[in-house]
């Protein structure tokens, strides 16, 4: 741990050894050497490589890794972040810390709403602490909140969810990131802590954990090519339901830039005297137009798999598919206006058949 003012700012970021996570440090911490970053984790099943996601930052000068349950621990949180802030100095945290699959939300639904709200709140509360012991830092302090469009429930073929669109979660995993959105709200009006939230379509990529639809897919076909006979797939790609549900996908180096540009116009808000105080806490939609229904996700990903392993042969999409049983309920459709932070700059660059391609191609190194 750092104890000198060597370093600019002192960045906390919370679940950084997931995937989302783990990319956000390897950009943040290359970006700004000028600052330190720590990261918090309780390392769960979806950071179990925790040591291959971290391993572009790990042994960096500006990187601390501390392996932590914020839910459990919350006395040696509040150490960190309060108590030791003369050494630690922490004034930026980044919350992605949570358990972020809905299949298994719906087993577990107490654990995840215990979990994830209580990840964030947490944070709030020691953040209020600090203030509280050192208002000056009103001037500097940071807390973004990492969030979902899964808050804003299905949205109907036309419909796009704006930043002050009701919530209506619609999941276990989905309730507990729209009860901790309200929170962090909470304490920007009781507390006048300067929070920002991000609200993001699905995100893909590297080190996804292999649960989700896409790192599935691509798994199950490496496991077809490892069969000694590839008559019959043997373990099959899974769809839910009947494949119709349609998602958003975003490439996490586009919601990184999102990421980058939102927290830059935070730093810059709390530190401007003059700019008015915004009439509620900040949030941003990060949103993609690269729409699909899981079955037409999959079948593209096979498409593209068997065209860079098979270029000459042809293959029948359905014979690696099999329809299971759908979720308890799975959304229809998610959908984000995404116009506030196009507004101050901001596009996705990556189109999905790129991400894809490159996410095959990966996997083949
Ligand atoms: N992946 C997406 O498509 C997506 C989209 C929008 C928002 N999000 C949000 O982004 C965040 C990160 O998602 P991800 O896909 O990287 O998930 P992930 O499951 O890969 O990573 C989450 C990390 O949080 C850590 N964590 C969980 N509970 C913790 C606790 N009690 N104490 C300390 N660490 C804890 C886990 O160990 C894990 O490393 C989540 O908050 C998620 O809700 C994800
Ligand atoms: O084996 C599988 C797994 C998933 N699905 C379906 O594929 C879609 C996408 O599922 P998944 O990849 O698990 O992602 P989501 O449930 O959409 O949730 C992701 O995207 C959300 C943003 O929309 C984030 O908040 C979550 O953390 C992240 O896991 C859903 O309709 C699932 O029912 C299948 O058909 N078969």
């Amino acid at each position: 741990m750092t104890t000198s003012d060597e370093y600019e700012q002192h960045v906390l970021v919370t679940g950084g050894a997931g995937f989302i996570g783990s990319h956000c440090l390897d950009f943040l911490v290359s970006k700004y050497p000028q600052y330190h970053f720590t990261c918090m984790d309780s390392l769960n099943y979806a950071s179990e490589n925790s040591k291959k996601h971290l391993q572009n930052v790990l042994g960096k000068p500006n990187f601390t890794f501390i392996k932590i349950d914020l839910v459990t621990e919350y006395s040696a949180l509040e150490k960190f972040i309060v108590d030791d802030f003369p050494n630690t100095q922490i004034t930026h945290i980044i919350n992605f810390a949570a358990e972020s699959c809905v299949d298994r939300s719906f087993q577990n639904p107490i654990f995840f709403v215990k979990n994830n709200i209580l990840c964030a709140q947490h944070l709030l509360e020691c953040s209020r602490l600090l203030l509280d012991r050192y208002p000056h830092l009103h001037r500097e302090f940071t807390f973004l909140h990492i969030s979902t469009d899964e808050v804003y429930g299905e949205q109907g073929v036309h419909e796009n969810a704006k930043e002050n669109s009701a919530l209506r979660p619609t999941n276990p995993y989905a309730a507990s990131k729209a009860a901790t959105d309200l929170i962090v709200q909470s304490y920007y009006y009781s507390y006048n802590l300067p929070v920002v939230m991000i609200r993001a379509n699905n995100i893909y990529g590297p080190r996804q954990h292999n649960e989700k639809l896409v790192p599935m897919t691509i798994n199950k076909l490496h496991l077809f090519l490892q069969q000694k006979n590839h008559d019959v797939m043997l373990d099959k790609i899974t769809i839910h339901g009947d494949g119709s549900q349609k998602r958003k996908y975003l490439h996490v180096y586009d919601f990184l830039t999102a990421l980058d540009l939102v927290w830059k116009k935070q730093r810059k808000n709390v530190s401007a005297s003059s700019t008015p105080r915004p009439a509620g806490p900040q949030v941003f939609n990060v949103g993609s137009d690269d729409e699909l229904d899981n079955y037409s996700l999959v079948k593209h990903i096979c498409n593209c798999f068997f065209k860079k392993k098979f270029p000459s042969r042809k293959f029948d999409d359905s014979q690696f598919m099999v329809f299971v049983k759908n979720r308890n309920y799975n959304d229809a459709r998610y959908s984000l206006n995404y116009d506030k932070i196009k507004q101050i700059g901001w596009m996705p660059q990556i189109s999905l058949d790129q991400g894809i391609n490159e996410l095959i191609n990966d996997t083949f190194e």
